[in-house]
């Protein structure tokens, strides 16, 4: 058979433009519905995925080939992939890696998320580029029986991300302890986070390479969920509270939490955020938040910290940002991309309290910002003294 030559196609993608494009399914069978994003990362495509801050989105990669070292059993952002659909490039071939445990295509229909291969990922992401955030349905019948009219409707029907809240649906309802360090080469996730000070974490969709990178630290982390109160988190007697990354609006979610995370600001303890983390702090500290046009998503965005004035290659995953307009008295913008300038740190003048916009703890991306850790664990360390 010729390379090139065309398959009818098993697979659909519509945004809510009314743009339709055609190509090879894979996955879940089914209609998968949510808002387009592109993330321009070569690399872990699995953790993106099992990424809990991704809920309700569908991810184009803008690097052709994604999917080719199959899916292992070691990179999990989260036990369950919270996106709901992945757009390539390139046809996924068979896995061609020493750690795949099974094929792409096999383990995205395990997970219910569909794919689309075979598209013009390039004219994608620069529809959104222009217009901004789209929502997208994502059609994939291995007969090819697809509503194309009934797919464009499904798209321009789903509602913004603006004012919704996907924290419950991947936060997580009990309280554990996380004992798990970054992976070594030959070993795994080492055992980790017996002893230091005690960090409560508050999972609002928390990655786990965040819990391994403060258990990396020498800390001992307790998680608890998105609805935990101030008083029960004080109860814990922490050394210092981390606000977790998470899905949807910050504006929606802060309904509930933002008002605990005031309490623990004037409690005094060290507080450190990332990415949802952050825009909620900065919800409590009294500064608005906004949806981006088309948001931040990949592994090398540079990022200026304005305290050293150095450059870090960051990792980044957000739709909605800390606004400029409004910012209260006694927080200082630390961190900011030099892509658009946007705010990507904030930090109390008075208080051991800070956040950033992006995520050090890579997964995938440059190490460049795991001092940010060590920066949380000093504050952590004065304030016990
Ligand atoms: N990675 C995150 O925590 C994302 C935060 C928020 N859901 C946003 O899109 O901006």
């Amino acid at each position: 058979m010729h390379a090139l030559e065309r398959r009818s196609p098993t697979a659909a993608l519509a945004l809510q433009d009314g743009t339709v494009f055609l190509g090879q399914g894979l996955g879940a069978p089914g209609i998968h519905v949510g808002e387009l994003v592109f993330n321009t990362a070569i690399t872990g495509y699995q953790e993106i995925l099992t990424d809990p801050s991704y809920a309700g989105q569908i991810v184009t990669f803008t690097f052709p080939h994604v999917g080719n070292v199959g899916a292992n059993l070691e990179d999990f952002e989260a036990a369950t992939p919270a996106a709901r659909g992945m757009v390539v490039r390139a046809t996924v071939t068979e896995p061609s890696n020493w750690r795949a445990s099974q094929p792409l295509a096999r383990w995205l229909e395990a997970h219910g998320i569909a794919a689309i291969c075979g598209v013009d990922t390039r004219r994608i992401t620069r529809i959104l580029r222009e217009k901004g955030a789209q929502n997208a349905a994502l059609a994939f019948d291995p007969q090819g029986a697809i509503d194309i009219e009934a797919l464009k409707a499904r798209a321009a029907a789903h509602p913004s991300m603006v004012g919704v809240d996907l924290v419950p649906g991947v936060s997580c309802t009990q309280r554990y302890d996380w004992h798990e360090g970054p992976w070594l080469h030959g070993e795994g996730y080492p055992r980790a986070g017996d002893s230091g000070p005690h960090i409560v974490a508050l999972d609002y969709g928390i990655k786990r390479n965040i819990l391994r990178s403060l258990a990396a630290t020498g800390c001992r982390v307790t998680v608890v969920p998105a609805t935990a109160t101030a008083e029960e988190v004080l109860a814990l007697q922490p050394d210092g509270v981390f606000l977790s990354n998470g899905p949807g609006d910050p504006a929606a979610t802060g309904a509930y939490a933002v008002p605990q995370i005031r309490k623990l600001v004037d409690s005094g303890l060290p507080l450190f955020g990332i990415c949802l983390g952050h825009q909620m702090l900065g919800l409590a500290l009294g500064a608005t938040t906004e949806k981006m046009p088309f948001g931040h998503h990949g592994a090398n965005h540079p990022v200026k910290d304005l305290t050293t004035g150095k450059v870090e290659i960051t990792s980044q995953n957000h739709g909605f940002a800390v606004s400029e307009a409004d910012l209260p008295e006694g927080l200082e913008v630390t961190h900011r991309s030099l892509f658009d300038g946007t705010i990507q740190g904030i930090r109390l003048k008075d208080r051991p309290v800070f956040s950033v916009q992006y995520h050090p703890e890579a997964s995938p991306g440059p190490a460049d910002s795991h001092y940010l850790f060590e920066r949380f664990m000093n504050l952590v360390g004065k304030a016990k003294a």
